[in-house]
C-alpha cells in the first residue's frame, strides 16, 4: 500500500490549531491528532502550574509523537495540531520521507491570539505564557502560511487550494473513446486532472502526454504513463475513475493500481461493468477499506464530452466526496437537474445501466424494423424514410435515437447512400443479453429486450441467412398500399411498442431492486435519462413525471397510457399483421404485441401448461375454484 501523508497544523497556542486541525481532517476523511494529548504528566502539571516547558521537558514529548507520525504514515495518514515553534521541533517530528509531511503554519498577531485565549476556558495554557511562546517562534520556511483573521471555513479552503496546486483533486484512467471525452468535459468544469494510459511498446506510446498537449489549457491537466507517478500526482483520499474496456482490463488495472492505494481511497468504474462483477469488486475493495462506485455512463462519445447521463452505485461515503465530479460533468434536465443521481448500493448502478442498454437494444430493433417495412414494403427511399421520421419528431415522438436514424439515412457515400453499404451484421457487446439473463433469474418477462438480442444474434449468421434465403426463394410482396394510412399505423405501432418496451425494462428495475433490495428510486432514474443517454424522449420524460406520483405502477397502467395504448394498440396488430403476411420479419414489434396480449388478458393459455407438466411430471397446480394456497395432482390417464 502507499503512505499518508501527515499534515501538520502549527502554530503558537490560541493560533487554532485544534479546530482547524480536525476541519481538515474531516475535510481530508483521516484521523486527526493533538499534540498536547502526548504530553507526559509531568509536562502537563508544570503548564498547569504556569511555568513554561523547557526543550529537555520537549524531547520525550517529541520523540513520541515522531514515532507515531511513522505508523500514521504507513496507514493512511493524518492531522496533526503541534506548536512546533522551533525549526529543531520540526526537525525531530520530520521522522518520515519529506514529501509526505504538509507543514501548514497558522499565522495570527499576538493581539488577535491574545484576545482568543483570553475568551478561553477550562485550559491549562495561560495567557501570560503567549510572550514567551511568540519569543520561541522560529519562522516556518517553505511551509504552507495561512492568516488566521479569517473563518474557519475560509481558511479550510485556502489550504486545501494551497495543497492542490501540486496535485490533482481526480485521476482518469484509460484514454479511449470514452475516457477522452469525459476528461474534456472535466476539464471545461475546471477540475484538476491527472489523467493515465497504459504503455506498450511501438502501440501505445505517450498517449496521455500526448493528449495534454492537445489541451488548451495545460495548467490543470497531467499526463502520464507510469502509474506510480500518476497515483502520487492524486489529492488524498484519492478519486480514479476508470474508462477501461469492461471486464479483464478492469481487474487488470485495479490489481496494478492496488499496491500505490492507500485507505479510503476510491475507485470510480465507469465503463459498461457486469453487475455482478461490481459487486465482487466492492467486496474486495471493501476489505482493504477502498471505496468502489460502480458508474453506469451513458451519452457515447459525445454525450460524455457535452454532458452524459450518469448512474453511480456502491458506496455513498464515496458518493458523497466523489459524486461531484460526476454531478459537474453530466448533462441537464429540463429543470436544469444534473442527469447523474445516487442509485443504490453495490451493484445498482451498473444494474440500471444494463437494463438501460437493454431498453436501448429494444428501441434500436424497432427503429431498424420500422426503417426496413418503409423501405422495402412501402418501397420508401432513405431520403423520404428521414422524413417521415422528421415527422413523428414533430408529432412529438422526439428521442435521440429517432433523430439519429433520421439523420443517417441521409449519408451518401458517392452516388449511394452509405446505409446501402453497410453489413447487415449487428455487433454487441453484452449489455442485452446480460438484462435477459437478469430477467430469467428474476423471472420477469423480457420480450422486445431478450428479441432485440436473438434478431442480433440472427443477424450474425449471415452466410447461412443467405444459403436459406437460396433454399427457400421466399419473396415479399409490397403491394400498393394507402401510404397515408399505412404511414399513420407504423406511427401508431412505433409509439405502442417504445411504450411496451418501456413499461417492460422498468418492470425489471422494479422486480431487481425489490429482489436486490436498492430501493431503487425509478422517477428520478427515468429523470436522469430524461437528457444525456441514448435513450432520452418525450416519453421518457412522460414516465418520468408519471413515476414520481407513484413509483410502485407498471407503466401500462397509468391512465394517461391507457388511454394512448387504447389508440394505437390495433395499429400495432394491424402493422404486425401486414408486415408478416408480406414477408418481413417484425421480431420486436411482434414481441410488444404478444406481451400486451397476453399481459391485457384475464385468462390466458397457461392452464392448459400446468395440465401438461401435471400430466407428464405429477407437478401439480392450482384451481380456480379453490383457494391458491391448494396444490392438486390428477392422475391423467384414468
Ligand atoms: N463507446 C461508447 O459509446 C460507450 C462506452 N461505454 C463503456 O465505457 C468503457 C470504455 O469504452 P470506450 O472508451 O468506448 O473504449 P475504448 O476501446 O475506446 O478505450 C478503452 C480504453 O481502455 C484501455 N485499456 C484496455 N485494456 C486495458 C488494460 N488491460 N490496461 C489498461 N488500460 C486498458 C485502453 O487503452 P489502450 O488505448 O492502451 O488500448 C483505452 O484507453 C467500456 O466499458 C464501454 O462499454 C459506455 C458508454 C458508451
Ligand atoms: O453503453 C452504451 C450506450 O449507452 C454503448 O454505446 C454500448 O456499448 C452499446 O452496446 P453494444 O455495443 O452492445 O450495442
Amino acid at each position: 500500500m502507499n503512505k499518508g501523508v501527515i499534515y501538520i497544523i502549527y502554530g503558537v497556542s490560541g493560533s487554532g490549531k485544534t479546530t482547524v486541525g480536525r476541519a481538515l481532517a474531516g475535510e481530508l476523511n483521516i484521523p486527526f491528532f493533538d499534540a498536547d494529548d502526548f504530553h507526559p504528566e509531568a509536562n502537563i502539571q508544570k503548564m498547569s502550574a504556569g511555568s513554561p516547558l523547557n526543550d529537555i521537558d520537549r524531547e520525550p514529548w517529541l520523540q513520541k509523537i515522531a514515532t507515531e507520525i511513522i505508523n500514521w504514515n504507513t496507514d493512511k495518514g493524518a492531522v496533526l495540531a503541534c506548536s512546533a515553534l522551533k525549526k529543531k521541533y520540526r526537525k525531530t517530528l520530520e521522522s518520515i520521507d519529506k514529501q509526505y509531511v504538509k507543514w501548514i503554519f497558522l499565522d495570527g498577531s499576538f493581539d488577535l491570539i491574545a484576545s482568543r485565549l483570553e475568551a478561553r476556558e477550562n485550559h491549562f495554557f495561560k495567557k501570560t505564557m503567549l510572550t514567551s511562546q511568540f519569543e520561541s517562534l522560529e519562522p516556518p520556511e517553505n511551509d504552507i502560511l495561512i492568516k488566521i483573521d479569517k473563518s474557519i471555513d475560509k481558511i479550510i479552503n485556502e489550504i486545501k487550494s494551497t495543497l492542490d496546486t501540486d496535485t490533482s483533486e481526480l485521476g482518469l484512467i484509460g484514454l479511449g473513446v470514452m475516457g477522452k471525452s469525459l476528461a474534456k468535459n472535466l476539464l471545461s468544469k475546471d477540475f484538476k486532472l491527472s489523467v493515465y494510459n497504459r504503455h506498450v511498446d511501438q502501440i501505445e506510446v505517450d498517449v496521455a502526454k500526448k493528449f495534454v498537449l492537445e489541451q488548451s489549457d495545460t495548467d490543470t491537466i497531467v499526463g502520464f504513463d507510469d502509474l506510480k507517478k500518476f497515483v502520487d500526482s492524486l489529492a488524498q483520499p484519492r478519486t480514479i475513475m476508470l474508462m477501461v474496456n469492461a471486464g479483464k482490463p478492469v481487474d487488470l488495472v485495479i490489481d496494478e493500481l492496488l499496491p500505490y492505494l492507500s485507505e479510503e481511497d476510491c475507485i470510480i468504474d465507469g465503463g459498461n461493468s457486469h453487475y455482478k462483477a461490481t459487486l465482487e469488486r466492492s467486496k474486495r475493495l471493501a476489505e482493504k477499506r477502498i471505496h468502489f462506485l460502480g458508474t453506469g455512463i451513458s451519452g457515447g462519445e459525445e454525450g460524455a464530452l457535452k454532458g452524459p447521463s450518469i448512474m453511480p452505485g456502491g458506496s455513498k461515503t464515496a458518493y458523497n466526496r466523489s459524486g461531484k465530479y460526476l454531478e459537474a460533468i453530466a448533462a441537464k434536465d429540463k429543470k436544469k437537474n444534473s442527469c447523474c443521481t445516487y442509485i443504490g448500493p453495490e451493484g445498482s448502478g451498473h444494474f440500471v445501466k444494463m437494463v438501460h442498454n437493454g431498453i436501448e437494444y429494444a428501441e434500436m430493433q424497432l427503429l431498424a424494423e420500422t426503417y426496413h417495412i418503409l423501405r422495402f414494403y412501402a418501397g420508401k427511399t432513405p431520403v423520404q424514410i428521414s422524413n417521415i421520421f422528421n415527422s413523428w419528431i414533430n408529432n412529438g415522438l422526439k428521442s435521440y435515437l429517432l433523430e439519429i436514424t433520421s439523420d443517417l439515412l441521409l449519408k451518401t457515400e458517392g452516388k449511394d447512400f452509405l446505409i446501402d453499404k453497410i453489413l447487415d451484421k449487428a455487433g454487441q457487446k453484452g449489455t442485452g443479453g446480460w438484462s435477459t439473463n437478469a430477467a430469467l433469474e428474476l423471472g420477469v418477462a423480457l420480450p422486445t429486450i431478450s428479441e432485440s438480442v436473438m434478431a442480433r444474434n440472427v443477424s450474425g449468421i449471415k452466410s447461412e441467412r443467405i444459403k436459406a434465403s437460396e433454399i427457400y426463394q421466399f419473396s415479399t410482396s409490397s403491394n400498393s398500399i394507402d401510404d397515408t394510412s399505412f404511414i399513420s399505423d407504423l406511427e401508431k405501432a412505433f409509439l405502442a411498442t417504445s411504450i411496451i418496451n418501456h413499461h417492460i425494462g422498468f418492470k425489471l428495475l422494479k422486480e431487481s431492486s425489490e429482489v436486490y433490495k436498492w430501493q431503487l428510486n425509478l422517477s428520478e432514474i427515468a429523470r436522469i435519462w430524461t437528457n444525456g443517454c441514448i435513450i432520452r424522449s418525450n416519453l421518457m420524460e412522460q414516465i418520468s413525471s408519471l413515476l414520481l406520483d407513484n413509483n410502485d405502477t407498471s407503466l401500462l397502467l397509468f391512465p394517461e397510457i391507457v388511454k394512448t395504448m387504447k389508440s394505437n394498440i390495433n395499429s400495432l396488430s394491424e402493422i404486425v399483421g401486414t408486415g408478416l403476411t408480406a414477408g418481413f420479419s417484425l421480431t420486436v414489434l411482434s414481441a410488444a404485441t404478444n406481451y400486451f396480449l397476453t399481459y391485457t388478458s384475464a385468462q390466458s393459455s397457461a392452464n392448459i401448461i400446468q395440465a401438461q407438466r401435471d400430466y407428464f411430471g405429477a407437478h401439480t397446480y392450482q384451481r380456480v375454484d379453490k383457494p391458491i394456497d391448494e396444490y392438486f395432482h390428477t392422475n391423467w390417464k384414468n
